[in-house]
């Protein structure tokens, strides 16, 4: 992600936040708003039903005790029983008798002369239980009353029955019916938005409905009970604005918590520690060439890695990232993999072609890296003459922790070479402390051959140097005909590595640059110091 996209993200998430914030906190109120109400819809009724089964059952059973009685229809037993019935009823107010569509006496009333006639009944249900709803002037004028009848006798429900009911909460209305005609028995609240038998639910719905009915087999009542208007943007404006502010607030903290993470995801720190686990890391290889006869002699393994972009990140600026990082260990073993596999065809045949590869002085020092080498090259087949380990200049400040490692490593068979030569400040100091196989001389000398300048006798003297040291040479950053038969004129077994001979190239492409003929340099895998088994 280009820094500029980056920018931006880190600005406009947290606006775009604080709006998406807002909305969703709106949207989660209503959420809320949808659930609360639906429980105390269900509250409602599931109260509701239960109260409608009960006025069913009682009225049932007290039609049925009342018909096998015995008594003499309204005798005074038989009306003696009715008021003791009647008054043991908390959900009936009277119990009556009929003949021929005529209520001819009732528990409250005694006898009733004349008898009340009965409108017709709205509903017969299948057990033969007849109902009215609702019936104006029985007996008063001032009485409404719902009744239920079978046999000769009648009930009649109490006008209190369902009085915890009639107040429903705020936008809640409920129907009690049967299951099967939609017969309405009682009405609740506003209930013009019902729709019987119709459950409807949704998480953010304005409006709902539940559908309950009795289990089958008992009384047949159902109970549809609705709100129709669940709105949060009805609320009084200070609560929306205060959830929409909170929602917003929120969505700015996670806006930039999350820009704050992608900033860190796509850091080139993170983007390296996600390549070193997962393997990214590549090598390129540049010839090392014998200026003599112009034979590849080996060549030296290259970290190269591109960032989550694909654009190549130099190793000059990853591999210290990688050290601050504290990832050199983990880099190295899988760069040290990766180069033995590019070229291992070439490093187990016989033709001395050595892999120079680059270690950290901790990787000299410590004796767990040897034996990681010892296990990748045996598994590999590859001898370790036939691996050159370069540690730089610079690295080798702390010399005198390395003598140990190096003179295990040299002792394995290993040839070790002090890389970036002439850039450090106790070059010639440890020249003489440490036991190294050559040098590799930096590229910035390299340049400044044919300059006539102080750095180019510098070159001069430090090639003049290696002979008496008993060690090799290696030349830098050769990109002209010029610098090469300048070394070469001092030192004529030097290796050259430069443009001049190849560029770093995939393990596939190295071939391409290579000249065949007879090795006839010091610094190759023959050329093994005294002693080791080579
Ligand atoms: N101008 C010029 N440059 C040339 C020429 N020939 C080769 N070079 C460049 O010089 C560097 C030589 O590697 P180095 O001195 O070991 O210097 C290496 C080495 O110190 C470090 N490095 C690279 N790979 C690794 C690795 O796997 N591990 C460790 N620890 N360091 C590595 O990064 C440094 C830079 O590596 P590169 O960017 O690949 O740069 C390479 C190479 O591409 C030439 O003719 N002219």
């Amino acid at each position: 992600m280009r820094k500029k996209d980056l920018i931006g993200w880190s600005y406009g998430l947290p606006f775009a936040a604080l709006l998406l914030g807002g909305v969703l906190a709106l949207l989660g109120a209503q959420m809320i708003l949808v659930k609360q109400d639906r429980e105390r819809l269900d509250e409602y009724a599931s109260g509701l039903l239960d109260r409608a089964r009960e006025v069913a059952m009682v009225s049932a059973d007290l039609l049925a005790l009342v018909q096998h009685s015995g008594n003499v229809p309204c005798s005074k037993d038989d009306i003696a029983e009715l008021r003791v019935l009647a008054f043991q009823s908390r959900l009936l107010r009277d119990v009556g008798r009929v003949r021929d569509g005529r209520i001819i006496c009732t528990a409250g009333w005694g006898d009733l002369v004349p008898p009340v006639t009965l409108p017709p009944y709205r509903l017969e249900t299948a057990r033969g239980v007849r109902l009215w709803t609702s019936v104006g002037n029985i007996v008063d004028p001032r009485i409404v009353a719902d009744m239920a009848g079978q046999g000769d006798v009648i009930v009649f429900t109490s006008p209190n029955a369902f009085e915890l009911f009639e107040h429903p909460p705020a936008g809640i209305g409920a129907l009690v019916t049967n299951s099967d005609s939609g017969y309405v028995f009682q009405r609740f609240g506003d209930v013009r938005h019902l729709e019987g038998g119709k459950e409807q639910y949704s998480m953010l719905g304005r409006s709902q409905t539940l559908y309950q009915c009795s289990p089958p087999g008992g009384v047949d009542v159902c109970v549809t009970a609705g709100y129709h208007e669940i709105n949060i943007l009805k609320r009084p404006l200070p609560l929306l604005a205060g959830v929409a502010g909170l929602g917003g607030l929120a969505g700015v903290g996670l806006g930039l918590a999350l820009a704050s993470w992608r900033r860190e995801r796509h850091s080139l720190a993170m983007q390296l520690r996600r390549a070193l686990l997962h393997g990214d890391l590549h090598i390129h290889y540049q010839p090392l060439v014998c200026l003599r006869d112009r034979r590849m002699v080996g060549a030296e393994a290259l970290a190269r890695w591109e960032d989550d972009e694909g654009e190549g990140v130099s190793p000059e600026d990853f591999i210290p990232m990688a050290e601050h990082m504290g990832l050199m260990s983990s880099l190295t073993r899988q760069i040290v993999r990766k180069a033995l596999d590019g070229v291992r065809e070439r490093l187990v045949d016989d033709s001395g072609f050595y892999i120079s590869i680059n270690l950290t002085a901790s990787n000299i020092a410590d004796a767990e890296f040897h034996l990681f080498l010892q296990k990748e090259l045996a598994s590999r087949g590859i001898s370790p003459c036939r691996v050159v380990l370069e540690i730089t200049e610079r690295s080798t400040a702390k010399h005198c922790h390395l003598i140990e490692g190096i003179e295990a490593l040299r002792a394995l068979g290993y040839r070790i070479y002090v890389d970036d030569f002439g850039t450090g400040y106790s070059s010639l100091s440890y020249l003489a402390d440490l036991p190294i196989d050559a040098i590799k001389v930096d590229k910035m000398f390299t340049r400044a051959i044919g300059s006539g300048s102080a750095t180019e006798r510098i070159v001069e003297q430090i090639c003049a140097m290696v002979g008496p040291l008993g060690i090799g040479l290696v030349v830098e950053g050769i990109e002209t005909e010029q610098q090469a038969a300048y070394v070469q004129a001092i030192v004529p077994e030097v290796i050259g590595q430069g443009w001049l001979f190849g560029h770093p190239v995939a393990a596939d492409r190295l071939g391409e640059t290579e000249v065949t003929g007879e090795n006839t340099c010091g610094t190759s895998a023959s050329d093994a110091p005294e002693g080791r088994d080579c």
